[in-house]
């Protein structure tokens, strides 16, 4: 109760205060609001635990009860935030409609103050032991997803994550790896030991061992001081090895040794050092095909796959599509102080049925360019428009003729266009191409609206 927030909706300013005077002493926060076309906004700017909201407002709209719009509208921003109905002695039946309706429960004015206390503290226990069970969301990187392929897979991250075993994520580009690595290791006995990341696979061969085992000065030219390898960093915590599908055999051959044999030697050094790390790989490349002897080395995939983590396709997550598309909806509008709080019917329909190639990346980036670009407080189909590089990946590419004139920013943006392209929309191949990271890339993609 004392952490909570509560939102109070009603057009009596009596109640508003006798509600405030009751709950200000047990609760965070109390958001008072006289005027119910204020709910989108306040719920755009605020994050209430639960909401008070009156029935029966003197209607200026004919929506038959201003009550039950009010709470369809709430539903629609909220799903999850509980609502208690106020209602009039007397209108027991619409009180019923509501919860029907999805309210969480309601009070009758005049109410008893113990009974609305009972019943706030009620919802929020029961929200709270909700959190707790409910696997997504103990995951405080925010895996959102309820759908039964996503349930099933952070099952499997939560048996997992406390045992050391090596994991390999597998999923296409942009599916959430990275946020499934970073949940293993926060629910892990590892958890306040250091998590590094390694995009191993934009690694050129030179940089790949200073990279991961350190070097000593003057071990190569470059090498102007003692550099401490990734390995040696992640002691004790966990090494996230992204894009491991794409190192080529001789990188292989250098990771496989240090895995078997729990030790580094930075170069220029005859020194090893013991290691104690827990491994997490991702990679897009589908287990079969890495699996195929002359792409990787079986003994490698064994050592680094005790167990794997397949990431579903967005496209196959159902109405996950649209809890996603609303999470970040809410996070762009506070992002770029807009008062956009939901989509209509035909933008939700067009977020269903999309394919998204991207995964939920493309579907990130599509709802912050539809955020800045759009005006009202609700998004229509026509807002969203999704990336025309996913596209083309997946169809036939037309290289971009570089232009006569030579102007930078210009084939800067050409040159990445067509490098995608020629890797059928795979980032890190492309970044690797470009002599770039791949969050540089993807930097560049959204500068430049590809
Ligand atoms: N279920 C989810 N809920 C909320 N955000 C998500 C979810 N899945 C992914 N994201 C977000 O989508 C973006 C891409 O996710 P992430 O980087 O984890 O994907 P990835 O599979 O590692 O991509 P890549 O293969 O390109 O490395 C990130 O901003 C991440 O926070």
């Amino acid at each position: 109760m004392k952490n909570s927030r509560i939102l109070i909706i009603d057009d009596d300013p009596d109640v508003l205060t006798a509600v405030r005077l009751l709950l200000k002493q047990q609760v965070d926060k109390v958001i008072t609001e006289h005027n119910p076309e204020q709910i989108p906004s306040i719920l755009a700017k605020e994050t209430p635990d639960l909401v008070l909201l009156d029935m029966n407002f003197k209607s200026t709209l004919n929506t038959g009860n201003e009550g039950l719009y009010w709470l369809s509208r709430i539903k629609a921003i909220k799903p999850d935030l509980p609502v208690v109905m106020i209602t009039a002695y007397g209108a027991i039946d619409l009180a019923v409609t509501s919860l029907k309706q999805g309210a969480a429960d309601f009070v009758v004015k005049p109410w008893q103050n113990e009974q609305l206390i009972g019943v706030i503290t009620g919802l929020l226990s029961k929200k709270d032991r909700k959190r707790a069970t409910n696997p997504a969301k103990s995951m405080d990187s925010e895996f959102i997803g309820q759908s039964e392929v996503v349930l099933d897979l952070l099952y499997k991250v939560n048996k997992i994550a406390p045992t050391d075993a090596n994991i390999l994520v597998l999923g296409e580009n942009g599916t959430g790896k990275d946020l499934i690595a970073t949940a293993i290791h926060k629910q892990s006995a590892r958890s306040d030991r250091p998590f590094i990341k390694v995009d191993v696979g934009a690694l050129t061969e030179t940089l790949f061992e200073s990279e991961l085992f350190g070097h000593k000065k003057g071990a190569f030219t470059d090498a102007r001081e003692d550099r401490v390898g990734r390995f040696e960093a992640a002691n004790g915590g966990t090494l996230f090895l992204d894009e491991i599908g794409n190192i080529s055999l001789q990188q292989q051959a250098k990771l496989l040794s240090v895995l078997q044999n729990r030790q580094v030697i930075p170069l220029g050094s005859n020194t090893p050092i013991p290691i104690d790390i827990r491994l997490v790989c991702a990679t897009n490349v589908p287990l079969a095909d890495l699996a195929n002897e002359n792409r990787f080395r079986k003994d490698l995939i064994y050592r680094i796959n005790t167990v794997d983590l397949q990431v579903p396709p967005l496209r196959e997550r159902g109405d996950d599509i649209l809890r996603i598309a609303r999470y970040f909806l809410q996070k762009y509008a506070e992002k770029y102080r807009k008062a956009i709080v939901d989509f209509d019917q035909g933008a939700a329909q067009k977020l269903l049925r999309y394919h998204y190639p991207g995964n939920v990346r493309e579907l990130q980036y599509s709802i912050e360019r539809a955020v800045i670009m759009a005006d009202g407080e609700i998004l229509g189909a026509e807002d969203l428009i999704f990336s025309a590089i996913e596209q083309t990946s997946q169809s036939q590419s037309v290289q971009r003729q570089l232009p006569e004139e030579h102007n930078l920013v210009e084939l800067e943006r050409i040159t990445i266009a067509n490098v995608v392209e020629k890797h059928g929309g795979n980032i890190s191949k492309a970044a690797k191409e470009l002599g770039i990271t791949r969050t540089a890339l993807y930097r560049r993609l959204s500068k430049y609206d590809l």
